[in-house]
């Protein structure tokens, strides 16, 4: 690809406008973070809201919750950029886990914040970003409460969390709660394509079939190991992204499984053994088992319902602490007789 075309390809992908210092290259998920609602993939009724949040200007408290790496936090900062324009630097203020986030902090600092007067386009507010709020410590959340209340005028908070049950009630009840779903493979298909373009990567279908098995919806991940797997090897093919994230490879882990359905025992634990002896852990094998067999469209719905029960028992098993090599066998095991019974 030619240097122009390479450029255009990255403004379309939403290259950062931030350059990183020469001689540094930015981490992909930073260099490609969306900076404008538009370009957020996925979960489009919410962001819809949003944007028509972003065009009225009257927001209320948000709290965004879902799983790591599907746009949250970048949903809000993409928010607060549209509401606040030239202002955002200003009259936003973004907490994170990293960041001291006591109950003294919420005293001082938000409350400080909250209490500051600046210049804002009319009908806008103040935004305090708290990302990661689970982790804010109940006394912390308490603290919030009637702040959020007393500022409201001036100052809207918007939270970003794995789980919304770890937000206390009273917050929750001052939120509007937006739930972001894990993406789809097709959208995140279609955003590995597009940095793959803009960064001129070389690359094969089974490798972003890899990506995306391996990234189980989420984007941050999908993206850095996209970025590992080209900085490791220059080529993103199947092998290479699996090295890279260091999980067994689900092409063996399948035909240990159809072995299985087959019947044939012995093969079954054979691949078990080269796996194992690999080093995978226990957990790596039964989660890969279970990803694999959801997806594997040559058995019968009714085995693939009886294996992935069995699996789920095995994985259960190895949580409790049994994870040794035995314990995989004797799943292997049931998994053939169940088999053999139907
Ligand atoms: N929906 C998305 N569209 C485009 N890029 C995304 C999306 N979700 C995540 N990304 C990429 O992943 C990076 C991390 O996203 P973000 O920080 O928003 O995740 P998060 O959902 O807030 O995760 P966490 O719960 O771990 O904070 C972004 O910089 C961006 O590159």
């Amino acid at each position: 690809m030619n240097g122009e075309s390479s450029k255009s390809a990255a403004k379309k992908a939403g290259a950062a406008a931030v350059e990183a210092p020469p001689g540094y290259e930015l981490p992909w998920v930073e260099k490609y973070r969306p900076r404008f609602l538009d370009e957020i993939v996925g979960n489009s009724e919410t962001v819809e809201r949003l944007k028509i949040i972003a065009k009225d200007g009257n927001m209320p408290h948000v709290i965004i919750s879902g799983m790591p790496g599907i746009g949250k936090t970048t949903s809000i900062l993409c928010l607060a950029r549209e509401l606040l324009g030239s202002a955002y630097k200003e009259a936003v203020l973004e907490l994170n886990a990293s960041d001291e986030r006591g109950i003294d902090v919420v005293r001082n600092r938000i409350k400080g914040f909250a209490q500051k007067k600046v210049t804002l386009p009319a009908g806008r507010q103040k935004i305090v970003i708290l990302d990661e709020a689970d982790s804010m410590t109940a006394g912390a959340q308490q603290a919030l409460r009637r702040t959020m209340e007393i500022y409201s005028s001036t100052t809207r908070f918007a939270f970003a969390c794995n789980q919304s049950n770890k937000i206390i009630e009273p917050l929750q009840s001052r939120c509007a709660i937006l739930r972001y779903a894990r993406l789809s493979d097709q959208q995140l298909l279609k955003r590995l394509m597009e940095i793959c373009e803009a960064e001129s990567v070389q690359y094969s279908d089974e490798g972003l079939a890899a990506l995306i098995f391996s990234a189980e919806g989420d984007m941050r991940q999908a993206v850095n190991n996209l970025q590992s797997t080209v900085a490791g090897f220059g080529f993103v093919n199947g092998d290479n992204v699996f090295k890279v994230v260091d999980s067994p490879h689900p092409v063996a882990v399948q035909a240990m499984i159809k072995a299985c359905y087959d019947g044939k025992i012995d093969q079954a634990l054979e691949t078990l053994r080269e796996l194992w002896d690999k080093g995978y852990s226990a957990v790596d094998l039964i989660s890969t088992m279970f990803r694999v067999t959801k997806t594997i469209d040559t058995i019968s719905e009714h085995s693939k319902l009886e294996f992935i029960k069995e699996i789920g028992f095995t994985h259960m098993r190895i949580l409790e602490g049994v994870g040794t090599h035995l314990q995989l066998q004797g799943c292997i095991a049931r998994l053939c007789k169940i088999n053999l019974k139907s």
